[in-house]
C-alpha cells in the first residue's frame, strides 16, 4: 500500500450497507456465551476460534461458508445474548471509523429459547442504542439502521416483512433475503416484496453472489429490489475489452443507479471472485456503477471496513478520492430518509475526507 496508511483509513468516515449481525461477533464473546449455555465450540481460545471461522469459511462454496453460522446463531438466543452482540457490534464498527451502518440479521433464527420475533428485534435494537450511546461518550459518532432478513429457503418472508414494517419507527430501515442462493430464487418471496412496496418500505435482496444473472434479473424486475446484496455477477452481462459492452440487464442496473453491495473478501472465500485483485469491483467502479464496499461477515472474513478498503487500495491503487466516492455512493444508497443521508454526507463524510484529500 503506497501513500495511504491503515490508521488513516480507520480515521476516515466510512458507510457500510451490508454487514450481518450474526457474522460479526467477537470470538471472546462467543466463547463466554457458549460456555454459559454449554454449546460446544471448535476452539476455546479467542485467537484460535477467530482463525477457525476464517479457515472454515474459506471453503469456496457459499453453502459450506454458511455452516459456520451455527456457532454464532447458537449464542444469540436470549435477550441478553442478542443485546450484548448488538452493543458490541455498534462499538466495533464505531471504533473502525464507520459513521453509518445498516446491520442485518434473520429474527426467525433466534427463536430456539422461546423468544418471540418482536422480542428478538427489541433486544437487538436495545443493544444498538446502548452501543451507539457508548461510542458517542467516547467521542465516536455512529448511526445504525437495522435490516431484517428472511431466510430464502424458509417460508416466513411475509411474516418477517410485516415484522420489519411494524418496527420501522424503532430502528428497522429495511428488509432482505439471505441464505443459499442456488435453488431458492427471489420470486419465491414475491408476496413479501409486493407487500413491502405497498407499504412504501425499502428492501435489498442477496442476488448475483453464488448464482448469476437470472437471480439479479428476478430481484430487480420481478421483485423490485432497491439494492442488490452483492450483485457482483452483473459482470457476466458485460463483455470486457478496451471499451466494455454492457448487456441490457447490466445497462439497466447502471442507468437506474441500482446500488451494488459488493463484499470483496467474502466473495473470494465463497468462490464468487478469484482474488481481490481480480474482483469485478475494479471494472464496476471504472464503469461508474453505483458500487459500494462492504464487509458481509467480519468474523468469517477476519475483516473490517478499514481492512476491505485497505485491500482495495493495495489491489487497485485507489486513493482518497476513490474511497470517498465509495463512501458517498453508500450513503446515497442508504435506507434512512434523504435529509438524514444528506446531513451525514455534508456534515461528516465530506469534511472527513477534505482533511485527507491532497
Ligand atoms: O453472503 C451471504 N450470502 C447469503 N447469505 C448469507 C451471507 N452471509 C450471511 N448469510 C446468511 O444470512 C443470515 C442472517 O444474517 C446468516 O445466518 C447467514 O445464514
Ligand atoms: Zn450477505
Amino acid at each position: 500500500m503506497v501513500g495511504i496508511g491503515y490508521e488513516e483509513i480507520v480515521q476516515a468516515p466510512k458507510a457500510l450497507l451490508h454487514d450481518h449481525l450474526d457474522g460479526g461477533l467477537r470470538p471472546a464473546t462467543i466463547i463466554e456465551l457458549a460456555e454459559a449455555i454449554g454449546h460446544p465450540l471448535p476452539a476455546t481460545d479467542p485467537a484460535e476460534l477467530g482463525r477457525w471461522f476464517v479457515d472454515a469459511a474459506n471453503s469456496g462454496s457459499l453453502e459450506r461458508y454458511l455452516e459456520t453460522f451455527a456457532h454464532t446463531v447458537a449464542v444469540m438466543q436470549t435477550v441478553d445474548g442478542l443485546r450484548r452482540v448488538a452493543r458490541e457490534c455498534a462499538l466495533d464498527l464505531a471504533a473502525d471509523g464507520v459513521v453509518y451502518a445498516e446491520v442485518r440479521f434473520a429474527p426467525e433464527q433466534h427463536l430456539e429459547q422461546g423468544l418471540t420475533l418482536d422480542e428478538v428485534v427489541d433486544a437487538v435494537q436495545a443493544g444498538f442504542v446502548e452501543g451507539t450511546a457508548q461510542a458517542a461518550e467516547a467521542g465516536r459518532f455512529i448511526r445504525i439502521g437495522t435490516l431484517l432478513t428472511a431466510m430464502r429457503h424458509a417460508a416466513r418472508s411475509q411474516e418477517i416483512a410485516e415484522l420489519a414494517v411494524r418496527h420501522r419507527d424503532r430502528g428497522v430501515v429495511g428488509f432482505d433475503i439471505a441464505g443459499a442462493e442456488a435453488g431458492f430464487p427471489p420470486t419465491r418471496h414475491l408476496d413479501a416484496f409486493e407487500y413491502l412496496q405497498r407499504e412504501n418500505f425499502h428492501f435489498t435482496i442477496h442476488a448475483g453472489e453464488a448464482f448469476g444473472l437470472p437471480s439479479i434479473w428476478q430481484a430487480i424486475q420481478w421483485c423490485g429490489a432497491d439494492r442488490l446484496g452483492h450483485g457482483v455477477r452483473i459482470v457476466d452481462d458485460i463483455t470486457p475489452g478496451e471499451r466494455p459492452v454492457l448487456g441490457r440487464l447490466a445497462a439497466y442496473v447502471r442507468d437506474k443507479r441500482i446500488p451494488l453491495e459488493l463484499c470483496p473478501s467474502s466473495n473470494v472465500q465463497t468462490g464468487a471472485a478469484p482474488s481481490i485483485a481480480e474482483h469485478p469491483i475494479g471494472l464496476l467502479r471504472d464503469l461508474r456503477f453505483r458500487a459500494t464496499v462492504n464487509t458481509d461477515n467480519r468474523l468469517m472474513s477476519g475483516t473490517s471496513m478499514s481492512r476491505e478498503m485497505a485491500l482495495l487500495v493495495e489491489a487497485f491503487d485507489y486513493g482518497w478520492a476513490e474511497l470517498q466516492w465509495f463512501t458517498i455512493n453508500a450513503m446515497k444508497s442508504a435506507f434512512i430518509p434523504f435529509d438524514e443521508r444528506l446531513a451525514i454526507i455534508n456534515d461528516v463524510i465530506k469534511p472527513g475526507y477534505a482533511k485527507l484529500l491532497p
